[in-house]
């Protein structure tokens, strides 16, 4: 086979990766795929910027046409990130019959169907399993791997920057705002890291991630988000003082034909195994009806473990040249989306509040729970500095997300209640 010519659109953290290990990797790329592969041109905004990996000069361009619309290139690589302008280049690579590799999470939650759709059309592959999880080959374990089971639920750690942010704060005792910036400086967070810590990046990962699971699609206002903002020092105390450690979980779950998908904070048990997962590490738990539990762990986020999973998918994209198979690989999905509403969704909460501390209170919060047939599974009361305050924290039973947002309502409305400081779902102990 001739040999084939990549087009970069990116030269920066991941693109960096990319480039490293299509020069260190060629022998290894050569054997699999039966060509030798050679990066043409890449893409940067700025040709005369200082890089992270030596290319020749001519190499760099900003001029997308000389990628786009190059008849060279086979096969054009998306590691610049954005979305409008980079669907646009992406189309107008399509329909010039390129195939195409993204990590790009952004574009693919909002406009994968579309472009997956035109691709196919187009007799091209678009691969993306850099998008979830970076090197975990996670996308190709659901869609290959488990491809003849059903899933029923995946709830997984999928945003390294927080992962990193929450392991510092928790184990070392480092402030927050330090620890962001190291994980920017360590090429982990997004160009703009409200994305990561509001809990986006991680919604857009389980958006794709349920779209492929439960053969659905699933967009990103399908998925319910908080982040990791207002997560407070007392809040880290207390997980740990009652066994648990605070981790930013999607967790997306079926029940016959209806779906819930949702990232927030949320307390696990010390022993579960997503606990032990720390810094910029990522994993996901995913439970087939066949095939029971299987988990899928290793670095979400960083240049070479990203690339890896590029240079991959473009070794697929190579390798289905050769068979001439490719715009193929893609199945759209098979069901239409069904979402549960409050009272079909079930967890266990955690609930943080200061009260007054008189004669009463806690008998009044026990039947106000009671009421709404939710039990307590653990309840400490401690005096507060602040004069005749106390606070009471609890972790419930198993109970609808329905119940709990009614509690939540009538405690902020109780005058004894000075105020519900923090609340948060505590998962892995005995749902699935
Ligand atoms: N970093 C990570 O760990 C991971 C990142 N991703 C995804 O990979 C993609 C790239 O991320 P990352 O490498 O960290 O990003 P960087 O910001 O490090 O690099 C982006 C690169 O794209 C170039 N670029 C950006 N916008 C344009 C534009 N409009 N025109 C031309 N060139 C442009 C930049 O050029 P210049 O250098 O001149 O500024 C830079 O080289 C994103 O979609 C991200 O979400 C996915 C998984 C993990
Ligand atoms: N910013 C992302 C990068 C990988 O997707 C993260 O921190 O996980
Ligand atoms: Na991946």
């Amino acid at each position: 086979m001739k040999a084939i010519s990549i087009g970069l659109l990116g030269l920066g953290t991941v693109g960096s990766g990319v480039v490293q290990i299509i020069e260190s990797h060629q022998d290894k790329l050569m054997h699999q795929v039966g060509c030798s592969i050679s990066i043409k041109k890449i893409l940067v905004k700025d040709t005369t910027k200082e890089r992270l990996v030596a290319v020749e000069k001519g190499m760099l361009t900003d001029n997308p046409e000389d990628i786009l619309s190059n008849p060279e290139i086979d096969v054009v690589i998306e590691v610049m990130g954005g979305i409008e302008e980079t669907r646009g280049y992406l189309i107008e690579a399509i329909k010039n019959k390129k195939h195409i590799v993204t990590a790009n999470k952004d574009l693919m939650a909002l406009h994968g169907p579309e472009l997956l759709e035109l691709a196919t059309d187009n007799e091209c592959d678009l691969f993306y399993e850099a998008s979830v999880a970076g090197g975990i080959p996670i996308l190709r374990g659901l869609v290959d791997g488990l491809s003849s089971d059903r899933i029923t639920k995946m709830m997984g750690i999928v945003n390294g920057t927080t992962n990193f942010i929450l392991t510092k704060m928790s184990k070392e005792g480092r402030a927050y705002d330090n620890v962001l910036k190291e994980a920017q400086e360590l090429g982990f967070a997004e160009a703009d890291p409200t994305a990561d810590v509001g809990g986006l990046d991680a919604a857009r990962k389980m958006a794709i991630l349920s779209t492929l699971g439960f053969s659905m699609n699933i967009g990103l206002n399908d998925v319910e988000v908080q982040g990791i903002t207002e997560i407070s020092e007392e809040d880290l105390r207390y997980s740990k003082k009652l066994g648990y450690t605070m981790k930013l979980i999607g967790v997306a779950s079926r029940a016959g034909d209806r779906v819930d998908v949702s990232v927030q904070p949320a307390l696990l048990p010390e022993a579960h195994p997503l606990a032990s997962v720390n810094n910029e590490y990522n994993a996901v738990y995913v439970y087939g009806e066949a095939v029971g539990e299987t988990m899928f762990y290793g670095p979400g986020a960083g240049s070479l473990p990203t690339a890896t999973a590029v240079v991959s998918d473009m070794v697929t994209v190579i390798k289905n040249m050769r068979l001439g198979v490719n715009g193929r690989s893609a199945v759209a999905p098979q069901y239409p989306k069904q979402l549960k509403d409050a009272t079909e969704i079930f967890a266990k909460f955690f609930i943080r509040l200061h009260v007054q501390d008189e004669v009463g209170v806690l008998a009044k919060i026990t039947n106000l729970f009671a009421e709404h047939g939710v039990g307590f599974d653990k309840i400490l009361q401690l005096p507060l500095d602040e004069k005749e305050s106390s606070e009471i924290v609890l972790v419930t039973h198993t109970a609808t997300k329905a119940a709990f947002e009614q509690i939540i309502q009538k405690l902020n409305d109780y005058n004894m209640v000075r105020e519900v400081k923090s609340t948060y779902r505590v998962e892995g102990e005995d749902i699935k």
